[in-house]
């Protein structure tokens, strides 16, 4: 071994055991040790996350090493420590989910919203039965988007009393400063046909899924607000309290019983708001740590399998609800419970809570009403199912859906570690 592949490891050594001491001496010796990476691929950033050493961790990050660099699974630093539960070392470290589009409410302001309205950038999606108005995409027949029409071309549906309107937010705009406007209209009307005079390419999605998979992520995360929030008006038109009539208030986002001394006007209720219902999904792993478990609904296309999920209940934790989903739809067990990540899924208001947890039993016995089948797989068949290899013998949930990243989080972090 060179000199210096020696001085690295004795380095990448020192990170794994939290020296930070060794770590501070070779770093004013060696600057460039840094963020290079060991035999494995891995960093001594990596190393000091995997283990859970904090402070050195913080040495490494004092000396400014850099946060982005990837192993051959490509995980980051932060993901390492994300996937291991060293929680106060993720937050150490710059999160890569930063990028959500920066948006602004303002809600309650009736002027501002106005102007917004009347602002001829102001984007207004058009949805008909929550589905919304869509055209063939630019790129490729599969895709389509979503069609971003101006005030001029919803002039007439802006005014009537059959259109409901939801404020999306406001997106910054890089050049002037300035702020574009997001409206979604939905309208009672069908209203195909005018606007077949003006873009014969559009039409109104029909079937949520899988017609959803079909747009941009940007496209589908306005997409997953405005139909969440559309959809609870569609169910919600009456007090849930009192059965009364309702107003449509703060630009979409609350509907006030009009009957006077109603219950729901008063203190903390939650009949007012439009819902998010929490359902987790888990990734069961086997006790021996090689194999996982995915089950199969009835409605799912053809050879797909996926994560176990269930809504979570009353009066419960997630790690109750993800013990309880995962025996009532497979008769497994389930110890140890550990969140990774979130997504909102508008079929119609759910957010998804993704987990990976550790079953204590591995017999299965599939609920037949829920799940046709449940079985446990290799890394290997998940890694062929991923790469769609010719061997596969399952098919991957699509890309789009939280289940497809936890399938994927599991063969890239258990590879290396
Ligand atoms: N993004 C992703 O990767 C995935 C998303 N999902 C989504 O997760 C959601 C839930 O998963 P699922 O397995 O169906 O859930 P569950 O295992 O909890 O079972 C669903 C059943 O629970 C009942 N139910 C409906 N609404 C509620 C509620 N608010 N609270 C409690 N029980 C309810 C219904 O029974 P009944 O019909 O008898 O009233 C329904 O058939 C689905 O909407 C699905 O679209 C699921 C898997 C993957
Ligand atoms: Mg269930
Ligand atoms: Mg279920
Ligand atoms: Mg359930
Ligand atoms: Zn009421």
């Amino acid at each position: 071994m060179s000199v210096r592949a020696e001085l690295l490891e004795r380095f990448l050594d020192a990170a794994s055991r939290g020296d930070e001491e060794a770590l501070s001496l070779m770093l004013s010796q060696s600057r460039e040790l840094l963020d290079q990476r060991g035999e494995q691929g891995w960093s001594a950033l990596m190393l000091a996350a995997r283990n859970g050493h904090y402070d050195a961790a913080r040495v490494l990050l004092s000396n400014g090493c850099d946060t982005s660099v990837t192993n051959r699974s490509g995980q980051t630093a932060g993901d390492v420590a994300l996937f291991w539960g060293h929680r106060h070392i993720v937050r150490l470290l710059p999160s890569r989910d930063t990028e959500d589009p920066d948006i602004h409410f303002n809600r309650d302001d009736g002027e501002w919203l106005a102007a917004r309205r009347a602002s001829p950038e102001t984007v207004f999606l058009l949805f008909h039965a929550l589905s919304p108005l869509v055209r063939s995409g630019a790129e490729h027949e599969e895709q389509i988007q979503l069609c971003k029409l101006g005030s001029a071309a919803v002039q007439e549906l802006l005014g009537s009393s059959r259109t409901l309107e939801v404020f999306l937010g406001v997106e910054k705009q890089q050049e002037d400063d300035g702020m574009l406007a997001w409206f979604a209209l939905s309208t009672e009307d069908d209203p195909t046909q005018l606007l077949k005079d003006k873009d014969p390419s559009s039409f109104f999605l029909q079937e949520a899924m899988p017609g959803l998979l079909r747009l941009s992520d940007d496209d589908a995360g306005v997409l997953a607000q405005a139909r969440s929030v559309l959809a609870w008006h569609s169910r919600y038109r009456f007090c849930p309290t009192c059965g009364g009539d309702t107003k449509v208030e703060e630009a979409g986002y609350k509907r006030t019983c009009l009957r006077a001394g109603c219950r729901s006007l008063q203190g903390v209720h939650n009949t007012c708001y439009p819902r998010v219902d929490p359902v987790v999904i888990m990734l069961v792993l086997h006790p021996d740590g090689k194999q996982c478990m995915l089950g199969r609904k009835k409605i799912f296309p053809p050879g797909m399998f996926s994560c176990l999920a269930g809504f979570v209940e009353p009066g419960e934790t997630l790690e109750a609800a993800v013990r309880r989903e995962v025996q009532e739809e497979s008769g497994v067990q389930v110890g140890p419970v550990q969140y990774l990540s979130s997504q909102a899924w508008p079929m119609p208001s759910c957010l998804m809570i993704g987990c990976h947890c550790v079953a204590v039993t591995t017999d299965i016995k599939a609920d037949q009403n829920e799940i046709e089948e449940a079985r446990w797989f290799t890394r290997q068949q998940v890694m062929d199912a991923l790469v769609k290899d010719k061997r596969a013998v399952f098919i991957m949930p699509p890309r789009q859906a939280i289940a497809h990243y936890l399938l994927k989080h599991w063969v890239g972090c258990n590879a290396n570690l």
